[in-house]
């Protein structure tokens, strides 16, 4: 093998990101000044990283939920914690800097009795959390160039990132800057650029062994992060599960200037076992020297149009045109990189640039696999992951180094990307500064979000200042006009193959943007309090999307559904927020921002991690959240409310006339019925023009008649009811996963609630924690149960019980109230703002109402059929849905528009 490994030392190994020249610097700068003492950099494949005890740490002592403890994102006091903790870390390599920085999120202190009420009768314990407390949070990731410096210190001075405090909000930026201020930093910049960021800052850098940091960050991801890992097979992209039980040991090979080589067995535990100076530097380096390309990005673009057969010699050129099956080599197999260019008479500008650039670029990705699997082969690794910025998404080098690991391991070996490629350095030297709680943080306690502005700073894409809603609608604008390629989806050619060899072409081809690699990670949102859904069977295998959009024709379906509604729905925000000017250029850089997250993900479905219908419906309201539209159908839900309401009584007295098993027919149906109330179903907003609300609600009722599509209904009633002299015994508490405003649950799901707790079962009403379209929230459900109530004893005695009235009732005169003990009825919110649910992140008040409950009814089109429709449950699960979309009744029950789903499944 061609390459050096570390027992060599040879002068001129490549170490990643540091080129020859930084590695120079780096000796003389590597001794760092502590008191007069004198402090060597550990060494790379020392075995555990290093934890500084230099820097300002958290002090968690005395800390204490401030407000309320259920808070989504609580507030944690940290009494005897000064205010100069920095967690900003850098990972400044040969050709970029990356930066990870934590922003705390705003405080949102809502004095909610509901929720007190809620720990009170549940008993919501800490849940999964450690003994210290960690701050619900952000991380970010941003990156730029080393050559703009410069553009890196504005960056981290405008939003004061050395200072101490991530958010101004919560460490104002007035405040006294520390005289030790440090920063974490790895990578040969972290060197080289020390004295230029004290000068600039006045903060000192402390510099972290990089091999640790890498370790640590790969760590991390795998274990935090559910769609990190990925294969990449000709122009496939396949998210891969990884088991933290059996994550260890596995190869970490990151490619950046230089190549590194890193078996992993565990936290802290690695050596580094090789490495290659052929790599990304080699690639630029060669290439600008080869091309005259002015950066890497326009080197690698250039590849997508190449055709590496007129330089490379290949199998063909020595064997007539013919394959060498006999050892498996097909003909376009290269047999020598940049070998036909002896045979030829020909100068360098007889070749195309875009020729030479694909064929330095398969020479340089092949090398690597080859010599990252001889590796993995040399120390008995299955899993090699491959990392540092190199990559930078790109389909080719992926295919290219996949292909590799492939064929020289004949299918044993799998090579695995990762979606942070490039931030694991930073992201490790961000993990030494001590006692963040960032440790041991679970996969179900972080949400990654793609906002508008984060993943487009730096580079040459500039984006706003984050949080500045004013400077991000104007970049918005701005940046519409200037990268039109976003907005025009590219199509996705099949791969060409050639068999037996490598690829002829590119095989994942599409226009390769030079901020690619920029939109792919987001914004690590850290909510401690979220939990997993405790009745899942198997939350391992538990998968909440129905619809796979890896499906091309499914993805472009709703893509076109969701691109038909926009102009809608901008109309709804901009008249949610009183049609003024601002409301009208916010639903404007909404609409842009929204599109251009389509474009991407049309462009690369995988681009955010696996895509299912459900991420892009939650996108959009995320999206619609991030231009400060927080109820677009605000006033439609309030009117649809009030006129459920006045012809509530009337129902309730119809109800009570009935049998018991017509009663409960009538109430699934009821419920199924008042389903069509849905503002982002297009069909049913159609219909609206065609009547009042209660009209519609009669004409729905009217065509109830069973049998429906889906309809277990006689197996649920068997289960109520029992058959003959069989009584069963009632449930003890139900969680009913409510949707819509209006009819849905006023005429649909109250009533059932009311029928379930006259039975005796304790009743759980479960609601979003944001608006999404016109969802109902659990902010919201307090006053209309209570406007329910007014109509209802067994509504009122079980919200009295449930805590639900103490402020809504004070109006209801004192003769109407009863002191029949009552079960409890109970409101507590799922944890999420989507109009589907992921049963993995729910809020820890779900969490423990789940303890005790035996049945799950999951209600309306989102919760029910696009998530949740295949999911398990370890108690006894009711899904009622009216599907209001005439391809998903196709593909999903076989059926139309408007059929039914009453799917019952006992406890499994
Ligand atoms: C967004 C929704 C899931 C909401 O349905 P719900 O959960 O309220 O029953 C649904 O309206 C939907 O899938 N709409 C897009 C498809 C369409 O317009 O036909
Ligand atoms: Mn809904």
């Amino acid at each position: 093998m061609a390459s050096p490994t570390t027992e060599d030392h040879p002068p001129h190994i490549g170490i990643d990101g540091i080129n020859e020249e930084t590695q120079q610097i780096s000796e003389k700068d590597i001794v760092l000044e502590k008191g007069g003492e004198k402090d060597m950099a550990p060494l790379p494949g020392s075995s555990s990283i290093h934890r500084s005890s230099s820097r300002p740490q958290l002090d968690v002592s005395g800390a204490a939920i401030q407000g309320n403890f259920e808070e989504k994102d609580p507030t944690i006091l940290l009494p005897n914690q000064s205010d100069d903790i920095s967690h900003l870390a850098l990972d400044i390599g040969g050709s970029l800097i990356k930066l990870v920085y934590f922003s705390r999120h705003a405080d949102r202190q809502v004095d909610d009795r509901r929720k007190r009420k809620v720990k009170e009768r549940l008993g919501v314990s800490n849940g999964s959390r450690r003994s210290y407390p960690i701050l619900g949070g952000r991380l970010h990731f941003v990156k730029f160039e080393t050559s703009k410096l410069n553009e890196c210190l504005d960056f981290i001075y405008s939003k004061q990132l050395h200072r101490g405090g991530m958010d101004s909000r919560c460490w104002p930026s007035d405040a006294p800057q520390s005289e030790n201020a440090v920063i974490k930093a790895t990578g040969g910049g972290a060197y080289k650029f020390a004295d230029l960021f004290k000068e600039r800052l006045g903060v000192s850098i402390e510099k972290e062994d990089e091999m640790n940091c890498l370790v640590a960050g790969a760590n991390f991801l795998l274990k935090a992060i559910r769609h990190e890992a990925f294969t990449h097979m000709e122009g496939h992209k396949e998210f891969v599960q990884i088991d933290q039980n059996e994550l260890f040991p596995y190869l970490l090979v990151n490619i950046g200037s230089g190549v590194s080589m890193i078996k992993v067995d565990g936290d802290g535990e690695f050596q580094r076992v090789s490495g290659t100076n052929v790599g990304g530097g080699t690639y630029w380096g060669l290439g600008r020297l080869l091309t005259k390309c002015k950066s890497f990005d326009e080197l690698l673009e250039l590849s997508q149009r190449g055709d590496n057969s007129t330089i490379d010699m290949l199998v063909g050129d020595i064997y007539g045109g013919m394959d060498y099956s006999k050892i498996g080599l097909s003909a376009s197999t290269i047999a020598s990189s940049f070998g036909k260019a002896i045979s030829e008479n020909k100068e360098l500008e007889d070749y195309k640039p875009e020729d030479i650039s694909l064929s330095l670029l398969r020479m340089i990705s092949y090398n690597i696999g080859q010599i990252a699997y001889l590796n993995a082969l040399r120390f008995g690794l299955k899993r090699i992951f491959f990392g540092g910025f190199f990559i930078r998404g790109h389909a080719y080098t992926m295919d290219t180094i996949s292909f590799a690991v492939q064929f020289w391991s004949k299918g044993d070996a799998q090579a695995m990307f990762l979606r942070h490629e490039g931030f694991l350095g930073a992201l490790g030297a961000f993990m030494s500064y001590e006692k963040h709680g960032l440790d041991d943080l679970m996969v179900h306690q972080l949400v990654e979000r793609f906002p508008m502005g984060a993943p487009y700073i730096g580079g040459n894409v500039h984006g706003p200042p984050l949080g500045d809603l004013n400077e991000k609608i104007s970049w918005m604008e701005k940046f519409v006009r200037k990268g039109t390629e976003i907005t025009a989806p590219v199509p996705m050619a099949p791969p060409a193959t050639t068999g037996l060899g490598g690829f002829e072409v590119p095989s994942s081809k599409g226009v390769l943007r030079p901020d690619a690699s920029k939109l792919n990670v987001g914004v690590l949102h850290l909510v401690p309090s979220l939990e997993v859904f405790p009745l899942l069977a198997d939350p391992r295998t538990y998968e909440p999307n129905t619809i796979d959009l890896s499906d091309h024709g499914e993805l472009e379906y709703w893509f076109t559904v969701l691109s038909e509604h926009l102009s809608d729905l901008v109309d709804k925000a901009v008249a949610s927020e009183g049609g003024t000017d601002d409301a009208k250029r916010r639903g404007d850089a909404f609409a842009r921002a929204f599109s251009a997250h389509l474009a991407r993900l049309m462009e690369e479905p995988a681009a955010y991690g696996k895509l299912g219908l459900a991420n892009l419906l939650e996108l959009r309201e995320e999206c619609l959240r991030e231009f400060h539209f927080f109820d677009a159908y605000r006033t439609i839900k309030q009117r649809e409310n009030e006129a459920s309401l006045a012809v509530l009584p009337d129902l309730l007295l119809e109800l009570d006339s009935m049998t018991e098993d017509m009663r409960l027919l009538t109430l699934i149906e009821g419920v199924l019925a008042a389903n069509i109330f849905d503002w982002g179903s297009r069909a049913c907003v159609d219909l609206y023009h065609k009547g009042t609300i209660i009209e519609i609600y009669r004409m729905s009722r009217k065509k109830m008649q069973r049998p429906w599509r889906v309809d277990d209904f006689d197996a649920f009633k068997e289960r109520m009811l029992g058959s003959g002299e069989r009584k069963p015994q009632p449930h003890k508490r139900a969680l009913l996963f409510v949707d819509n405003s209006g009819a849905d649950i006023v005429l649909g799901m109250l009533p059932l609630a009311r029928e379930l707790l006259r039975r005796g079962t304790e009743v759980v009403l479960v609601a979003n924690s944001l608006p999404a379209l016109n969802d109902v929230t659990a902010m919201e459900l307090p006053d209309i149960v209570a406007e329910a109530a007014k109509h209802c004893d067994i509504l009122r005695g079980a919200a009295e019980a449930g805590g639900l009235l103490v402020d809504a009732m004070s109006n209801i005169q004192d003769g109407y109230k009863e002191d029949t003990p009552s079960v409890p009825l109970m409101v507590v919110e799922n944890g999420c703002g989507s109009p589907c649910i992921d049963l993995r992140q729910v809020s820890s008040e779900l969490a423990a109402a789940a303890k005790d409950a035996d049945l799950v009814i999951l209600e309306g089109m989102g919760r029910s059929l696009h998530t949740n429709y295949n999911a398990k449950f370890k108690c006894d699960a009711l899904k009622l849905a009216m599907v209001k979309n005439q391809r998903l009744a196709q593909k999903l029950v076989k059926g139309n528009i408007y059929d039914c789903v009453c799917r019952y499944e006992p406890a499994s």
